[in-house]
């Protein structure tokens, strides 16, 4: 027999526990730190102490962990605006405060060297699932309080960075002013001059999440910020192949802003 019992279809959790997030309460530290790529979690928990594997729903893979005795979870969101929506509704309503997003973007400034860092203080917007939460088409700024702790963060361990805005887009190939097919006649694309037109309204990179994380974190009252690692360079056409030390200096960069932000 089919049980069609206890669950609201409105709210569909069951038991304390969200609906795609693989975790309950307990596991959600009031910061939480966002990579898109899932691989990336364990990557971020090597850097932390005392890590605990959390367990893995579709793209949303999770750990939790400390540093410097600060509690933080770390929770994949996986690529673009809607997955990330539903992990930050979801960390939310399980007790997240404050979400720093710690990915890659293609910097479309030329001075930006691969491996640097990008302190994210405002997203530029092209994305759907934001437009829910932030109808006005505004750019969105992260928290200040976050965007200054980070470039606190980077200072102290003497990280490469710049602060500036990135573009976000749910398009990885033509909304990046990507060829989609090798080989194609860049003239043919439907995006071209974007990244010129995006320098002049003053962004320094493209990623596919940020503004989803602004939007929606700030709707629901969460703290939210986001640091960048370049992955890639489309100015001078640049791509960072080994980026492990790259990914550890992101987490400790984060963490650190995490725990400035805790000790106040
Ligand atoms: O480095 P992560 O966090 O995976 O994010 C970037 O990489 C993905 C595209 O390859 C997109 O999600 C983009 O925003
Ligand atoms: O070029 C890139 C690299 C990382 N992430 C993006 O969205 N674009």
């Amino acid at each position: 027999m089919i049980n069609t019992a206890s669950r609201s279809a409105a709210f569909p959790w069951l038991g304390g526990r969200p609906t795609h997030l693989p975790c309950e309460a307990a596991d959600v530290m009031p910061s939480v730190l966002l990579p898109g790529d899932p691989d990336r979690v364990s990557k971020a928990a090597s850097v932390l102490d005392q890590v605990t594997e959390i367990g893995r729903r579709r793209e949303f893979q999770m750990a939790r962990g400390k540093w410097n005795a600060t509690p933080i979870t770390v929770c994949s969101t996986g690529i673009g605006g809607p997955s990330t929506e539903i992990a930050v509704v979801e960390l939310v309503n399980l007790g997240m405060k404050r979400a720093i997003r710690v990915g890659g973007m293609g910097a479309i400034d030329s001075t930006m060297p691969l491996g640097s860092f990008l302190i994210v203080d405002t997203a530029l917007r092209n994305t759907g699932t934001a437009r829910v939460y932030d109808p006005s088409g505004e750019p969105i700024p992260a928290s200040p309080e976050v965007v200054e702790a980070l470039e606190y963060a980077a200072k102290t361990l003497k990280l490469p960075f710049r602060r500036g805005a990135v573009y976000t887009t749910d398009s990885y190939y033509w909304g990046q002013e990507r060829l989609a097919q090798p080989g194609a006649d860049p003239r043919g694309l439907p995006t071209a001059g974007l990244m010129r037109q995006l320098t002049e309204k003053g962004a320094v990179g493209m990623d596919m999440e940020c503004e989803a994380l602004f939007a929606v974190g700030r709707a629901l009252g969460s703290q939210v910020g986001a640091v960048l690692a370049v992955h890639g360079n489309r100015a001078t056409d640049q791509w960072l192949e080994d980026y492990e030390e790259t990914q550890h200096n992101l987490i400790r960069l984060a963490a650190t802003a995490v725990s400035i932000l805790d000790a106040k």
